[in-house]
């Protein structure tokens, strides 16, 4: 049974086994223009999610209204009630002329228990870390630190939004063995952002990928049987990536329009495109990048090269 929706838009979820959260044809609008339409997500305990899509494709955006952050001008958001969420944004601000520790960060936003903060930075690998100041950190150790402290609020559901920025590939890897790790242990579900339009985390069971709206969602393909991945990743690393082979029927021109299936080009994406299911390549989203318009054949490349 679900509550009424409540004065923000946000629906309570009461019962235990709906999704942690829910969006229903949600989207943000400002300005007169749709940062994203039209989008359905759920994610239940114990499942990992990822958003795809490029640079303002609306993935921040809709992860913020699936917490409630952001409230939707159309459409619907659910969470499951008091829910504990464990969040890593994009940015954080931190004022870098202060002395502040990795222990102290801990507890810089939110009450924690000590205990809980502990176990978060062993998990983490950080432990070692805690007097360190922050400042002199790694981007993979900050990300590890960003990390633990979402873990210490024992959340039921865990938002990263891009946690592997500035970390490089083994890193990378390593991180998101560690975000298997933490599923593994807790139960939590997960919702992932990345910007890499093929390679996401080998243990995600759902790949959204946006564009203003779902262009395409699909189960992401293993690579850990393949030679070729191993030879181009490593053992290791083809174990924890997968591919992810899109499915559109349109394609995003470079100057914000929308070319269809059927020749014509609209203005901007319908809210009921997408939605498909299945895995096969034939289609390109075309954007505007500094050498012409080549945006995700040119990211294949370029992980391939890695
Ligand atoms: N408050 C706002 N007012 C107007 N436009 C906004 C606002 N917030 C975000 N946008 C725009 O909405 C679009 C989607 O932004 P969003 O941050 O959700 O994208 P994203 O897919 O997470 O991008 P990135 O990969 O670059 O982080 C962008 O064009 C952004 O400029």
């Amino acid at each position: 049974m679900r509550s009424s929706c409540d004065l923000d838009g946000v629906a309570i979820v009461a019962q235990d086994t709906d999704p942690l959260i829910t969006l229903s044809r949600a989207g943000v609008e400002r300005a007169g223009r749709w940062l994203v339409r039209g989008v359905d997500l759920a994610v239940q305990p114990g499942e990992i999610v990822t958003l795809i899509g490029p640079n303002g494709s609306g993935k921040s955006t809709t992860a913020k209204m699936a917490l409630g952050i952001l409230k939707p001008d159309e459409g619907t958001s659910a969470r499951r009630r008091d829910l504990v969420v464990g969040y890593v944004p994009q940015k954080v601000s931190i004022d870098w002329t202060l002395p502040l520790t990795v222990a102290r960060f801990m507890h810089l936003t939110g009450r924690v228990d000590q205990a809980d903060a502990d176990a978060a930075m062993k998990q983490t690998g950080i432990h070692d870390l805690r007097s360190a100041e922050v400042r002199t950190l790694s981007g993979g150790e900050f990300q590890r630190v960003l990390l633990a402290r979402a873990m210490a609020r024992k959340p039921d559901l865990l938002v990263l939004d891009e946690p592997v920025q500035g970390v490089d590939f083994s890193g990378e890897i390593a991180l998101y063995e560690m975000i298997k790790g933490i599923r593994d242990d807790i139960g939590c579900g997960i919702l992932l952002i990345s910007h890499d339009l093929h390679v996401v985390m080998a243990a995600t069971d759902r790949v959204l990928c946006l564009n203003g709206h779902i262009c395409c969602q699909g189960t992401p393909t293993a690579v850990a049987s393949s030679v070729e991945y191993q030879t181009l990743f490593g053992k290791r690393a083809a174990a924890t990536l997968a591919v992810y082979e899109h499915d559109h029927d349109h394609t995003h021109l470079p100057d914000g329009r929308v070319r269809h299936s059927d020749g014509t080009v609209t203005d901007s994406c319908h809210p009921q495109d997408g939605h498909h299911h299945g895995h096969h390549h034939g289609h390109v989203h075309t954007l505007p990048t500094a050498e012409g318009v080549d945006g995700i054949e040119r990211e294949r490349e370029t992980h391939h090269a890695r």
